[in-house]
């Protein structure tokens, strides 16, 4: 155990920092001499993780984990390498409240082995999970002995190098956040305001822009913290905010874009007359986080060049799918150039004008630069509309629940300028199954076995991802024990040898017991 001087930097001073397992009350001796053989307090080399890795608070509002800490690469870890051991409280009790509590070892008899870094652990417990983040973890949790015989969870960076500064992320599998609130509370949104407000404050923060981002994030908190306006918001956008705004008006109002929430114009207009640039894309960008992570996808009105917005969209496929990889056919409505008048907004033979608040300075000039009657009949001025679109992606296999794949460009176009088209980000959501239990790239199956086999031997059918086999199941075998079929796992999302199956026994135990029957065996 660390002494104070030697905590890591952001260490949290209630905290106990550990450089060896420590094991609860609730493990058995029996078990804690599988987990260290020795029995003895191994010691990993203090701080010997240290040198590559650090724990830094996050102050980014798009992160799902704001507002608490991450673990950061300080130098470039190469592929494959080992990072550090996840450290905590090795424990055989239930602690369905922890967050920090991974486990490490199953019994053949069933008893769960965990480690929990909640009440002390090391550096490892302030990883995050990739959800909502990356589109990939860049880490994964690997079982091994370290040298003194303990069995230890390390963290193994992928099959691709994690950058200095960048985060480090694994998953933890299905529903580990179940808890995340999706709905900002007005408690919430405070808090994101404050830690932004703090981050632009034009005292501390002498950065261009920063200014300008302080006083959109005052504007925006003036919406959110008001029920009504929010509400207000939601429903129609920033032109809500507008004086003399008239909801009907604005909903029978033509839009290319269908849905009644999107106004070209509204962006212009947005936070008072004339608009500022990137307005209400930071009020997305900003408090985007306190709506479940994600700002709307709105286009911006501005004549510049940006890219296009990225379009997310879920698929469902089935376990069998996940690990043999498959591919699915998506439909989407992205944004593209419209085909009446090839994207410049007018009708047939008009010309732009120009825009008469600025007198051609060119610093504000908008689309609303088309004399009125001009706009094309199409796209009602705006040079885009949205077009319904069928995309095939390829989901490779071994993917993970949750796991994302990239369609680069096949998300919209920018709503003005000449940008890059945004991309289409497919999550893959993963059905269980009834036959495995998937745990990294192994996975697990129970075989139930009538008596006399569990006695005497014999065979028994089991499911494999290539179909049944038979295995042969040994005279004597105890309930739970367990058989390991190489190479039936799962091949890695990232590369890498494929996993192993492990067969668990469950011995079916007669209701009535012949006695004559029993003589026979
Ligand atoms: C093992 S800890 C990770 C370290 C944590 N951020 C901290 O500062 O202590 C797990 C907690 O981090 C947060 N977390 C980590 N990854 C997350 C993600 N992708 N989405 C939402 N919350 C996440 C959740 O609040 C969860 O309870």
């Amino acid at each position: 155990m660390s002494t104070k001087s030697r905590l890591p930097h952001h260490w949290p001073p209630n905290l106990q920092y550990l450089d060896a397992l420590t094991y609860h009350s609730s493990v058995p001796a029996d078990i804690r001499s599988i987990i260290n053989p020795g029995l003895q307090r191994s010691g990993l080399g203090a701080h010997a993780s240290r040198s590559s890795v650090a724990i830094r608070p996050i102050v980014d509002p798009a992160h799902p984990a704001n507002g608490q800490s991450g673990l950061f690469a300080t130098k470039k870890i190469p592929p494959r390498t080992h990072i550090l051991y996840y450290l905590g409280e090795v424990h055989c009790d239930d602690r369905p409240e922890s967050d920090y509590d991974l486990s490490l070892y199953r019994t053949r008899t069933g008893v769960s082995v965990g480690v929990d870094a909640s009440r002390m652990g090391n550096e490892a417990r302030f990883i995050n999970d990739f959800r909502g983040v990356k589109l990939k973890p860049n880490a994964v949790l690997k079982d091994q002995r370290i040298a003194a015989g303990d069995l230890c969870i390390g963290i193994w960076s992928g099959t691709e190098v994690i950058k200095k500064g960048e985060e480090i992320l694994i998953s933890y599998g299905k529903g580990f956040w179940k808890g995340v609130k999706k709905d900002a509370t007005p408690a919430e949104i405070k808090k994101v305001y404050f830690s932004l407000a703090r981050k632009y404050h034009p005292d501390t923060n002498a950065d261009k822009g920063a200014q300008e981002k302080f006083v959109e994030i005052q504007a925006a908190y003036d919406i959110l913290k008001d029920e009504k306006k929010r509400a207000a918001y939601d429903q129609h956008g920033s032109a809500a905010q507008q004086p003399g705004f008239d909801p009907n008006a604005f909903n029978n109002a033509r839009n290319p874009f269908g849905g009644s929430s999107f106004s070209f114009h509204d962006f212009s207009a947005a936070f008072g007359a004339g608009g500022r640039r990137g307005q209400s894309n930071s009020f997305e960008e900003l408090f985007g986080s306190a709506f479940g992570g994600r700002g709307r996808t709105r286009g911006a009105g501005f004549t510049e060049n940006m890219r296009g917005n990225d379009i997310e969209v879920n698929v469902g496929i089935s376990f069998m799918e996940a690990c043999k990889g498959t591919s699915r056919t998506v439909n989407i409505n992205p944004v593209v150039s419209c085909g009446t008048c090839s994207g410049s907004g007018l009708k047939a033979g008009a010309k732009r004008s120009t825009c008469g608040h600025c007198g051609g300075s060119g610093s504000v000039t908008f689309v609303v630069d088309i004399p009125h009657g001009s706009q094309c009949g199409t796209c009602a001025g705006v040079g885009q509309v949205r077009t319904k679109k069928s995309v095939r992606v390829d989901i490779p296999a071994g993917v993970e629940d949750g796991m994302g794949v990239r369609v680069p460009n096949a998300g919209d176009a920018p709503i003005s300028g000449k940008g890059q088209n945004g991309d289409l980000h497919v999550r893959v959501d993963v059905a269980s199954s009834k036959l495995f239990r998937r745990q990294g790239v192994n996975l697990h199956h129970e075989a139930r076995i009538p008596l006399h086999t569990a006695l005497l031997g014999g065979r028994v059918r089991v499911p494999t991802l290539d179909g049944e086999v038979d295995v042969r199941v040994p005279g004597g075998t105890q309930q739970g024990e367990e058989m390991v079929l190489k190479d039936h796992g799962v091949l890695p999302v990232f590369g890498g040898d494929k996993g192993d199956l492990f067969v668990s026994f469950a011995v079916q135990l007669p209701r009535f017991v012949v006695f004559n029957c029993l003589c026979d065996l």
